[in-house]
């Protein structure tokens, strides 16, 4: 079950990039919200591990409640095991790529692992902005890691002037199709994007909300420039009809990053209610039984970039069903079916044809 299901957020990235300053940063802003770190570093683990969490070891606990591991690749497995041990109490992993990894094969481990509280939360790559035409040039292998990306952050914003600036995130919004592209200075992205925040005891949810860690709540540290996304909540007591959902999530508009929520798709099956997850291109339904005396809703959050509220309003009341001369057939089933998840299948044919399972 998602509720259930721990989140794993794949960090990638060019050499000196900033997927570094960025996990700093999301650690420092975590608050509430337990955050486990696998740094993957074939050469220079300490490094890393030393920069993120002020000391080395296999695993180590930060001050703020979140765990940090220096992994290989072959260890993913394992330690995805120990971090996700109730005991761990994590809300989400991210794992750091090392800098000349092929984010493909991190992200395919995840999407193989039989660990089943955990769940791809989605590939970030970290482009820095400054040196963007030089590294494409002399890796071109760049294009190819940019175009499985869910979310790209182009980093380093304050090295470079606006025309330049905008030149680079066309160009790598061209390459990174659906992504949803943001641009950062000293890896300041909302941590909303990567993950949900948690809201820790003792502080009231208001205090917690987007604009809050957008535009600071005192802490000069995280205070930065209104990035350009917006977050849209809907709910509705009418299901929805399993054929026009699909279509309107086959056809989602670029910049719409994450969907989450659960879908009441009444009558095409009534027992069940659809907690969806979608990251970027990833996306899955987790069917599970209503719980006893809850009402029957569709409550839906999408956060995305450059996102049109109304029109993605409009297009979610186009799925409801309208009455009786509405009510989907079996087959309407099908669309909605191919993204839930078989455990003994591992769902390694997303990252194949560039993670779009959406597309599949
Ligand atoms: N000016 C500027 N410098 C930055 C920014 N982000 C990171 N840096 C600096 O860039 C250097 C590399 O940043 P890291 O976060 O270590 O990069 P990384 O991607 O983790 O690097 P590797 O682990 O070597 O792959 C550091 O000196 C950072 O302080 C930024 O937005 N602006």
């Amino acid at each position: 079950m998602t509720t259930h299901q721990i989140p794993v957020v794949v960090l990638a990235g060019f050499l000196g990039a900033g997927k570094t300053t960025l996990l700093n940063h999301l650690l420092r802003s975590a608050r509430g919200t337990r955050i486990g770190v696998m740094v993957n570093d074939f050469g220079d683990i300490g490094i890393d591990a030393m920069t993120v969490a002020g000391q080395v070891g296999s695993t180590v606990s930060l001050g703020n409640g979140c765990l940090c591991c220096a992994v290989d690749a072959s260890e993913l497995d394992t330690y995805l095991e120990v971090l996700t041990r109730p005991e761990a109490r994590l809300d989400v992993i991210v794992i750091e790529a090392s800098g000349l990894a092929e984010p493909q094969e991190l992200v395919r481990m995840v999407l193989a692992s039989e660990n089943e509280r955990i769940v791809y939360g989605g590939l970030v790559e970290v482009v820095d902005a400054a040196e963007f035409d030089s590294t494409r040039r002399r890796h071109p292998e760049t294009d190819r890691h940019l175009a499985i990306a869910d979310l790209v952050v182009v980093n380093k914003a304050d090295r470079v002037a606006g025309d330049a600036l905008r030149a680079v995130r066309e160009t790598v919004a061209g390459l990174a199709g659906r992504a949803a592209v943001v641009e950062a200075s000293h890896g300041r992205v909302d941590p909303e994007l990567l993950f949900d925040r948690v809201v820790a005891e003792g502080e009231i949810e208001g205090q917690m909300s987007i604009e809050d860690i957008l535009y600071g709540s005192g802490d000069e540290e995280d205070a930065h420039p209104h990035a350009t996304y917006e977050t849209v909540s809907l709910a509705t007591a009418v299901p929805l009809h399993p054929r026009r959902l699909m279509a309107f999530l086959d056809s989602r508009p670029e910049g719409l990053y994450r969907i989450k929520g659960f879908i009441d798709l009444g009558a095409a099956d009534p027992d069940h209610r659809y907690a969806v997850h979608a990251v970027g291109r990833f996306l899955r339904f987790y069917p599970e039984p209503w719980p006893d005396g809850e009402e029957r809703l569709t409550q839906l959050v999408l956060i995305g970039s450059g996102i049109d509220a109304a029109a993605l309003r409009k297009e979610l009341a186009a799925c409801e069903q309208h009455g009786p001369q509405d009510v989907p057939d079996e087959h309407s089933m099908w669309g909605v079916l191919r993204f839930v998840p078989h455990r003994d299948e591992p769902d390694e044919a997303d990252v194949e044809d560039g993670g779009d399972a959406a597309e599949a």
